[in-house]
């Protein structure tokens, strides 16, 4: 699974800066951070219709079409799926409840 999300993620690191003609990822990424952002909150909505249509297959193709964009949302910030899995194994093991109830009052 992470083989799979690490090739993805170097591909888009290579397609990035190519011709905007015959890659999506570098057409994408020419027309600015707002509209890659865009594309991640459409696919973010879509999956939430499929998940609440009930549809598991249309949901892992939705999920597959916003981890594309997160990830190409990423590079364009310059974050590596590692910084976010670095996050991730931070938080291991703390309740989310626990991580809440912990943060300072406004
Ligand atoms: N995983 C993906 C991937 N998932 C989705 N998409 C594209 O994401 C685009 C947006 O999806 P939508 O369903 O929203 O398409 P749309 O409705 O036509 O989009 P809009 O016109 O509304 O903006 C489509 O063109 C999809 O083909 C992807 N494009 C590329 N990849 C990977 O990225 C690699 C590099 O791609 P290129 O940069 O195109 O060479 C590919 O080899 C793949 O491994």
């Amino acid at each position: 699974m992470s083989d799979t999300l690490a090739r993805l993620e170097a591909t888009i690191r290579a397609r990035r800066t190519t011709d905007p003609a015959s890659s999506y990822v570098a057409r994408l990424t020419a027309q600015g951070r707002a509209k890659i952002a865009q594309k991640l909150g459409e696919e973010a909505v879509e999956t939430v219709i499929a998940a609440m249509a009930n549809d598991p297959q249309a949901v892992t193709s939705e999920a597959a079409d916003l981890l594309f964009h997160l990830i190409v949302l990423l590079a364009d910030m310059g974050v590596s799926l590692d910084d976010v899995c670095a996050e991730l194994d931070r938080r291991e093991g703390v309740s989310g409840i626990t991580e809440k109830a912990a943060r300072p009052r406004e």
